[in-house]
């Protein structure tokens, strides 16, 4: 006779709370080894399906191939720093995090600093333990009627809000991408340039997440246009606000205070501008506790648990940081324009909607599926990758990763609305059977705040979009994404790497001047494509009759990420009106 199938067995070399655990025991054998060495660790997975673990494990390709096994890795939290990605992902192993479970703890622990460097608790108690009675030197500031601006107003900053809401605090924003209604809900103001968010600051929060465009986000620049007397609060992640010049902003008197629980390096090695900043008599720092409560532990157990069983059940996951957004049998009809539909919502927020520019992300939008794509029962895929693409460029796969399961979910908490519809006419095109067409439209729900934007990109021309203006095309030929249209132009260009994307008069010189440009920034250009223009709009045709001159659009590959100041330096330039960098 057979032997019976053995449970599948789990490892778990952390502390992880016990309601997850008691999860997986129903089903599966759990072994928790804490304190193993990487060697050991590495000797031993073999003999598991799935793994366990916290930030302390380094998950690495080697250990990960060594779990020959291995079908899931769950970080009971947010961040998978600790995880390599693509190994897991060439290797098939399904990484799931927690993406919600210690939100609350986050905020809170916000709280905890925001009161703590108003009222000198970190100081007062270091003093009175060393037996010092010290008051005048440790007088506060209240922090009712004072203003807390909130840099990143997503799911840990919205959650910020309403509490120092209730401190009687005036609260303003700043990030072009939040959902304005839960904003209104929290009475959050929504400002429109992050100057305005730091000249206003009593307290600036930061709640980003950390991504390229969000690195030293707060530096030295901007911590001049806060007033003296303001303090500054992470609980997000270490170097987004930059170590060195907060560290001389401090030393300096020019910002009053700051309240940090993460940081570069941690934990922080003597001498580096961590450890220097900690030591700071006007710093009180914590070390990375923001999760560290006994509730968001249970809630992070328990959810990346039910995620393992789901996975060794053969479901997909909630919450899978490299789940596919397509189901092996569509795999071959559908991948290539989840890839293009992935690539066209990256370079709409990329493009028309840069963290740079002064109005919010429109977010409502509605996309067409043309010719034979028309007739595809299944548009979920499309959708989810679309979403993903739109966001992708201003989230980590740690705090939203999107698949066919949360897509809809994650829409509706950022507020994106997008109507679906096809068109079955045949494609103008030769070559191709299939388009998409992605079209910006009025939010139906703030049409005043949409037209107060409009309004602003028709003022500022040069620099913006209008919206009826923010349309991309795509196609896809021999399994290859193309961009069609970008805007009022008629274009074709691969949608990937780093492109250079800009709009100009269209004159003799302007890609020499360009080129000349990047040249001397020592970036090489590899590709070049250029587009006048087609589609206008009707106030594009009158200042044509006006004698405006006529536009083109340049889109240049180039081999290496373009710095903001030889972007900004390009504007201007012989005629160049726009120019955005897109990495794709
Ligand atoms: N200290 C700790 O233990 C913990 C830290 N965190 C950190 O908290 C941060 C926020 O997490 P969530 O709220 O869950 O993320 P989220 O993705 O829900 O929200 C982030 C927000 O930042 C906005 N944003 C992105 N780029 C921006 C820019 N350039 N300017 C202004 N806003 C921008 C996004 O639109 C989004 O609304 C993350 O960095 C996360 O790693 C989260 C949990 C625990
Ligand atoms: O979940 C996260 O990303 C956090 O920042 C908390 O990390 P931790 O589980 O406390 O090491």
């Amino acid at each position: 006779m057979a032997p019976p199938n053995p449970r599948p067995k789990v490892l778990v070399p952390e502390k992880v709370s016990q309601d997850g655990l008691q999860i997986l025991q129903a089903s599966l054998d759990v072994d928790e080894k804490t304190g193993l060495s990487a060697d050991e660790l590495r000797s031993i997975i073999g003999g598991y399906e799935a793994l366990i673990v916290r930030s302390e494990t380094k998950v690495t390709a080697a250990l990960l191939e060594a779990g020959k096994k291995l079908r899931v890795v769950a970080r009971a939290g947010v961040g998978v720093d600790n995880v390599d990605l693509d190994a897991a992902t060439r290797l098939g192993i399904i990484v799931v995090n927690s993406p919600q479970g210690n939100i609350n703890a986050a905020a809170e622990h916000t709280i905890a600093l925001l009161m703590a460097t108003a009222r000198n608790v970190g100081n007062a108690s270091l003093g009175i333990k060393n037996g010092k009675w010290e008051r005048s030197k440790l007088v506060g500031v209240e922090v009712k009627g004072k203003t807390l601006s909130i840099l990143g107003l997503g799911k840990v900053g919205l959650t910020v809000a309403r509490a120092a809401g209730g401190l009687g605090m005036n609260l303003v924003a700043y990030d072009p991408y939040a959902n304005p209604s839960l904003a209104s809900g929290a009475n959050v103001e929504m400002l429109s340039s992050m100057d305005e968010l730091l000249e206003q600051a009593d307290f600036l929060t930061i709640h980003t997440p950390m991504i390229a465009s969000t690195k030293g986000i707060i530096g030295a620049s901007e911590l001049s246009k806060m007033k003296p007397t303001a303090r500054i609060l992470n609980v997000a992640r270490g170097g987004i606000v930059d170590e060195e010049a907060l560290l001389a902003a401090l030393e300096g008197g020019s910002i009053g205070g700051a309240g940090i629980d993460v940081f570069t390096t941690e934990p922080p090695k003597e001498g580096d501008s961590a450890w220097k900043l900690i030591q700071h008599p006007k710093v009180t720092a914590t070390p990375h506790l923001g999760a560290s409560t006994v509730e968001a532990q249970e809630n992070v157990s328990v959810d990346v648990c039910s995620q393992v069983v789901s996975i060794l059940a053969g479901q997909l996951p909630r919450s899978a940081v490299n789940a596919p957004i397509i189901l092996p049998e569509e795999y071959r009809t559908l991948q290539p324009f989840v890839t293009l539909l992935e690539k066209m919502g990256s370079l709409y927020t990329q493009h028309f909607s840069p963290a740079s520019t002064a109005h919010r992300m429109t977010t409502s939008f509605e996309v067409t599926y043309e010719g034979s794509l028309a007739s595809t029962s299944n548009t979920k895929p499309l959708f989810a990758s679309l979403i993903k693409g739109l966001v992708s460029p201003i989230t980590s796969p740690d705090t939203m990763n999107i698949n066919i399961v949360n897509a809809e979910l994650v829409a509706k908490e950022r507020g994106i609305r997008i109507s679906e519809s096809k068109s079955r006419d045949p494609v103008e095109q030769e070559g191709y059977s299939a388009s998409v067409t992605l079209r910006a439209r009025l939010d139906p729900r703030s049409p005043s705040a949409s037209r107060k934007a409009d309004l602003i990109d028709s003022r500022s021309k040069a620099r913006t979009h209008k919206l009826a203006d923010q349309v991309i095309t795509g196609y896809v030929s021999n399994n290859q994404p193309f961009i069609s249209r970008l805007g009022r132009f008629h274009t074709n260009f691969v949608p990937s790497g780093t492109l250079l994307v800009c709009r100009n008069n269209d004159q003799p010189g302007k890609i020499g001047v360009v080129g000349g440009l990047l040249g001397r920034a020592g970036v090489n250009i590899n590709f070049m494509s250029v587009a006048p223009i087609e589609h206008r709009s009707e106030d594009e045709g009158e200042s044509q009759q006006n004698g405006m001159e006529h536009e083109a659009l340049m889109i240049l590959r180039v081999d290496k990420k373009v710095d903001e100041a030889v972007r900004k330096s390009l504007i201007g330039e012989e005629g160049v009106l726009e120019a955005s960098v897109v990495v794709l």
